[in-house]
């Protein structure tokens, strides 16, 4: 209880200004002590009576406070601005942040002295400004000590700085109306004001009196039109000293909060309950199971290829009953094919399949399906760090708060392992760390591919960041060597993975190399040589970003693993400007992740939900997201892929709020419009009571160009969603999953088949939407979107050696603009172009524009602009 509410009020009224605030209301209520005062607060909470004393922890970080006063357009203002209102994963709106609402039947009194000042600068001019903010009339009256009507002494400022914002709230109340001011105090307050609206400080604090966020901005401005009509000349003076400052803020705001507890009763309940009903805090008090356990947890810690897994799968093995938590499918299906190989019956659980092997008491399944209801001897939670995963991290959170297993092993980087140790320390796990080291070092080839695929060997993964660019590589290189190569990207099954790991693992075939998306850093076992990244780039959703250091090192650590034909493993870059980001990435530490995943549960949602009857679920969803609570080692997982589903769902009606849930967690790649056609149909089914049927032919024979394969990818994960969903619904709901069981596993084969002999062009998954147009620069783009994407070098490299006089170019490092620029390398700046010929003139137009940079100044002095560094050969 320490931290309840004593510590919310206690951080509220706790400003230096008003640290009085406790202790009056401490004596107001004749308790001697914090305890007693706790009490008080929760007798009155509890029975909800009519002084709602909030009983709410803010998460808050505080802003640093701003001694001076600052201007409001002052750009250092910004500390104002509700950025800093982030304790929740809500955003401060600040719309109409800057409106008054003035007075709507008085006007309002100030003394002006621009422009009317006399003589003496005493006498100044005394104006009316009614609702429309326009002068009306003026008198000259005497500025300084006294009030013209009320004769009243301005006195010092300190005096009201030191006292009670109650009393100073009851002034205001009972004052009649306010006293005049001069105009530039009059603009001043408004600035002052206007600084309160948009201060982070203050609507995270507000939340501590349940003043949500959205109605953070009417509180504060009916604030406003409450202080400006009642406040006195003493009190405007001290508070206009402040200036537009966060002193001022601070100093306004306990007379903020008497006036919202007294002013917004309604709102603060209302708000009070949602908040409550969408509380995350203390994730490890949600399994109480767990809790009564003593669990033992192993944090095997180390990097890629280091005997983590195989050690955890022992102990695994040994257990009377175990379970195994894999990140994906295909990681399951190797666990559940690998350990009933060596004689331990275990069974399969993924969000798709079940295959119960009899007698068994181990299970392998993906993390999202483990059971927190059953008891284990031993659990296992593969790659824990992707507790951190800002979309699925939740599913290793509640495995590693809510598996009853008396040992549990936690296998992954030491990304994690500080977070580990803290909620350890919460639900009361005792924790040993076994750390490991790579069985052999990785080695990173300086000499790159030198931008050639002729310098492909055997043994190499190729990884590319996009579906289009990993088939562009496959082409290139079958083109350009003698090497066939097999893919590994997101979009194929599981089967069809393994398919095509099995046929480049197998050393008696022409398949030797292997192109693949970062879908290769987890689960497979692969035979590979060298790890050679085709760029360092991918396109994250939104723009084209570096590749994160953590998955550089995964990927690169695939290379060279222990009782493979391959075990010195070996990195490097297609590009050789690619380097010094690849090395870079290698050498840096893993990073120390301070906050991993939640998600509520349906019935967190549901019990939200009951706060809000009116709103539709993606309206519910997104304001559970604004106001749910979290402690601060969590965060709220991103829902943007459920949120799409969910606003598709919205044309479905007569679903429940609960079947809306469980559709939005279907897997379904919502960029893929015929997979979300689909889905919405088995909805519509769904909410009609009718047995869902799959209603999908089924292909006639392998792809026999990219559109062809992209359909069998699509057709693949609808029936992988129909299986799905047949596993989350009642089964007779969804009825055929033996067939679409059947139709999955044809479709796999045809996939792999097709792959063995696909030699095209990538297509786009956009069905019928034009193609991205090319641009003069030489870069596809979406409309609206900004996506750039890379052009294909095989396209480049034919359209530029079609010109005249061209000269070979390979430049050193790519610019960020795709185009030219110019980069630090040892000392010198080089000119930068993309990989490709271009003519002559050309390039000395891009040396002249670098050298223009130099001259600028963009670089220090000494730099120079370096020359062609090598040549291009694709052919
Ligand atoms: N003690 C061992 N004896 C025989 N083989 C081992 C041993 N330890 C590990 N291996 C093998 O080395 C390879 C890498 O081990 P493992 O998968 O456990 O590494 P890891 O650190 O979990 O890597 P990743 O994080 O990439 O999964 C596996 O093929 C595994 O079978």
């Amino acid at each position: 209880m320490a931290g309840g509410p004593v510590t919310s009020l206690f951080r509220i009224y706790a400003s230096r200004n008003n640290a009085c605030r406790s202790r009056v209301l401490l004596s107001y209520q004749n308790y001697h002590s914090l305890r007693q005062f706790n009490n008080w607060v929760l007798d009155t909470y509890q029975s909800s009576s009519s002084f709602d004393v909030p009983l709410r922890q803010c998460s808050t970080s505080l802003a640093d406070i701003i001694h001076s006063r600052l201007p409001l357009k002052n750009p250092q203002f910004s500390i104002f601005n509700s950025a800093n209102a982030r304790p929740f994963s809500s955003s401060v709106s600040d719309e109409d942040s800057n409106m008054v609402e003035l007075d709507e039947n008085k006007s309002l009194d100030f003394v002006e002295n621009a422009g009317f000042e006399g003589v003496d600068g005493n006498r100044v001019g005394v104006v009316d400004v009614n609702e429309s903010n326009v002068c009306n009339s003026v008198a000259i009256e005497e500025e300084q000590s006294k009030d013209a009507e009320g004769g009243k002494k301005i006195v010092g400022k300190t005096d009201v700085a030191f006292r009670d914002p109650v009393e100073l709230y009851r002034e205001l109340c009972t004052a009649e109306k306010n006293d005049r001011m001069k105009r530039t105090d009059w603009e001043t307050l408004r600035e002052i004001f206007s600084c309160f609206s948009i201060s982070g400080w203050a609507a995270n604090q507000a939340l501590g009196i349940y003043i949500g966020m959205s109605f953070f901005h009417t509180a504060v401005r009916k604030f406003q039109n409450f202080f400006f009509k009642k406040c006195s000349a003493e009190l405007a003076m001290h508070v206009v000293s402040l200036g537009p400052s966060e002193k001022a803020v601070r100093f306004l705001f306990p007379i903020f909060v008497e006036y919202c507890i007294e002013e917004f009763p309604e709102e603060i309940k209302r708000f009070r309950s949602m908040i409550r009903s969408a509380d995350l805090t203390k994730p490890h008090t949600w399994f109480p199971f767990a809790r009564a356990m003593k669990r033992k947890i192993i944090y095997h810690c180390g990097p890629t290829n280091s005997g983590k897994t195989y050690n955890a799968l022992q102990r695994f093995m040994e257990a009377k009953k175990g379970i195994y938590c894999s990140p994906l499918r295909l990681l399951a299906m190797e666990v559940f094919d690998k350990v009933n190989a060596l004689g331990v019956y275990c069974s399969l659980q993924t969000g798709q399949e079940k295959k119960f092997v009899p007698f068994s008491s181990h299970i392998a399944c993906t993390v999202e399906m483990v059971s927190t209801d059953e008891l284990y001897d031993v659990a296992v939670i593969d790659e824990i760090q992707m507790m951190a995963d800002s979309c699925r991290g939740y599913a290793w959170t509640r495995a590693l708060l809510g598996l009853n297993a008396d040992e549990i092993h936690l296998c992954g980087d030491p990304s994690v392992l500080d977070i580990v140790k803290k909620i350890c320390s919460e639900t009361g796990d005792e924790l040993h760390e076994q750390h490991y080291e790579r069985f052999k070092p990785l080695v990173v080839e300086a000499k790159t591919l030198l931008g050639d695929f002729k310098n492909v060997r055997s043994g190499d993964c190729v990884v590319a960041f996009s579906r289009r660019e990993i088939f562009e590589v496959k082409m290139a290189i079958e083109k350009y060597s003698n090497h066939r190569c097999c893919v590994i990207y997101g979009a194929l099954p599981p089967e069809t993975r393994r398919q095509q790991a099995n046929l480049f693992n197998d050393q008696d075939n022409e398949y030797d190399v292997l192109v693949a998306s970062d879908a290769v850093g987890m689960g497979l076992n692969l035979n590979i040589r060298r790890v050679v990244f085709n760029s360092l780039s991918k396109y994250n959703g939104d723009k084209i970003v570096q590749v994160p250091p953590s998955q550089v090192k995964q990927i690169a650590g695939r290379a060279g693993r222990r009782g493979s034909c391959y075990p010195d493993g070996l990195t490097t870059t297609l590009q050789l400007d690619d380097l010094d980001y690849l090395i870079d990435c290698l050498k840096q530490p893993f990073e120390n992740v301070k906050k991993v995943g939640l998600f509520p549960f349906f019935e967190q949602v549901e019990l939200f939900a009951g706060q809000l009857p009116d709103i539709t679920f993606p309206q519910l969803l997104e304001k559970f997201g604004e106001n749910c609570r979290l402690d601060g080692s969590y965060f709220l997982c991103r829902h943007d892929h459920i949120k799409k589903v969910a606003n598709m769902l919205e044309k479905v009606q007569g679903l429940s709020l609960e079947d809306r849930f469980n559709f939005c967690f279907a897997p379904v790649n919502f960029r893929d419009p015929k997979a979300m056609y689909y889905l919405q149909r088995f909805a519509a089914s769904y909410s009609q009571k009718v047995p869902v049927s799959i209603a999908m032919g089924m292909p006639k024979g392998s792809a026999r160009n990219d559109a062809e394969l992209l359909d069998l990818e699509t057709k693949h994960q609808v029936l992988s969603m129909y299986l799905w969903l047949s596993q989350h619904f009642k089964k007779e709901t969804f009825p055929y999953k033996e067939r679409a069981e059947e139709m999955a596993t044809d479709i796999a084969d045809l996939l792999g088949q097709s792959l063995i002999k696909a030699c095209w062009k990538p297509e786009s998954r956009q069905g019928g939407k034009p193609r991205p147009q090319q641009k003069e620069d030489g870069h596809e783009r979406h409309k609206g979107d900004g996506y750039r994407r890379p052009n294909s070098l095989v396209k480049l490299y034919k359209k530029q050696s079609g010109k005249k006089g061209a000269v070979k170019i390979m430049l050193l490092a790519e610019s960020s603009d795709h185009d030219v620029g110019l980069r630090r390398r040892e000392g010198c700046l080089l000119l930068i172009v993309k990989l490709f010929e271009c003519d002559a003139h050309y390039f000395s137009s891009l040396q002249e524009k670098a050298r223009e940079r130099v001259t600028a100044g963009a670089f220090p002095e000494g730099s120079c602009i370096g020359n062609l560094a090598g040549t291009c050969k694709l052919n």
